[in-house]
């Protein structure tokens, strides 16, 4: 189904309800950049690592695509599971991987509370910038923590820049995007408010400052368009 959520006028913050959950996939693929790209190249970096009967987490995993793709190209036995607090994409995520016979164990919660233990990899593309960010450190030390040593960390993340001029110069960059992905300038203009102190960007500084303290030994940028980054972190 194609996103129209922010055509009519929006009152009320943003939230992954019934309503953007069921054009989810759409609003993704028009509303960041390569994200295809980004999928494929998270896909591909994370089957460099992974062995037989690995346990996979993907935070924030919305309608699943991330898992089920992943599961389409390794030909080894992986133990995955999506975690995600909104109940309306989680019944997408069961639906999708019903439909393509893949066996995903889906936990509905917020990952603060959810124990996350043993895994050779943890992917969250787009999540951690919705955690409040006295939470977002904390949680990364979480994820570290329930790593393998040798594990990976694959995470995206939408970024700002610490220079005002240039920060400006990608947000408009940025929405001249969305035009050509056919949204509208009231479009753009309602969900920039929707989105406002609800998606909280850190800088691609911050990010990295944020891996290494809590103790990664390294971290590479996979991938970035303007505002829009990919990591990959080893523990
Ligand atoms: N505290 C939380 N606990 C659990 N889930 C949460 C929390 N906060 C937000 N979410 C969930 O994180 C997801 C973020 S979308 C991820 C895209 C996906 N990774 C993809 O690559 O297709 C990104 C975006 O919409 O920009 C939503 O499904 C929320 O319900
Ligand atoms: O659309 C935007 O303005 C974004 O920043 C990307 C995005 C994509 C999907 C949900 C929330 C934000």
């Amino acid at each position: 189904m194609i996103d129209k959520v922010f055509e009519k006028s929006i009152t009320k913050q943003f939230e992954f309800d019934e309503e953007v959950a069921s054009v989810f996939d759409d609003m993704l693929n028009r509303s960041v950049p390569y994200y295809k790209e980004m999928q494929r190249l998270t896909i591909n970096f994370a089957l460099n690592f992974l062995e037989n009967n690995d346990k996979v987490y993907d935070l924030g995993c919305s309608t699943a695509s991330t898992l089920i793709e992943l599961a389409k190209h390794c030909d080894k036995e992986l133990q995955l599971i999506g975690i995600d607090n909104s109940n309306a994409m989680l019944n997408r995520a069961k639906n999708k991987a019903k439909a393509f016979g893949v066996a995903i164990e889906f936990i509905e919660g917020d990952i603060h509370d959810i124990a996350l233990e043993d895994a050779k990899l943890i992917i969250s593309n787009y999540t951690l910038q919705f955690i409040r960010p006295l939470h977002r450190e904390k949680l990364v030390q979480k994820i570290y923590d329930s790593l393998e040593s040798g594990g990976v960390f694959i995470f995206s993340e939408k970024v700002i820049s610490s220079n005002k001029t240039l920060n400006k110069q990608s947000i408009d960059e940025y929405y001249k995007f969305k035009k050509t992905q056919g949204y509208s300038e009231f479009e753009i203009a309602q969900k920039r408010e929707a989105l406002e102190n609800v998606l909280i960007p850190y800088s691609e500084e911050e990010n990295r400052q944020m891996i290494e303290d809590a103790g990664f030994s390294h971290c590479e940028t996979l991938f970035k368009w303007v505002n829009f980054a990919t990591f990959i972190a080893i523990k």
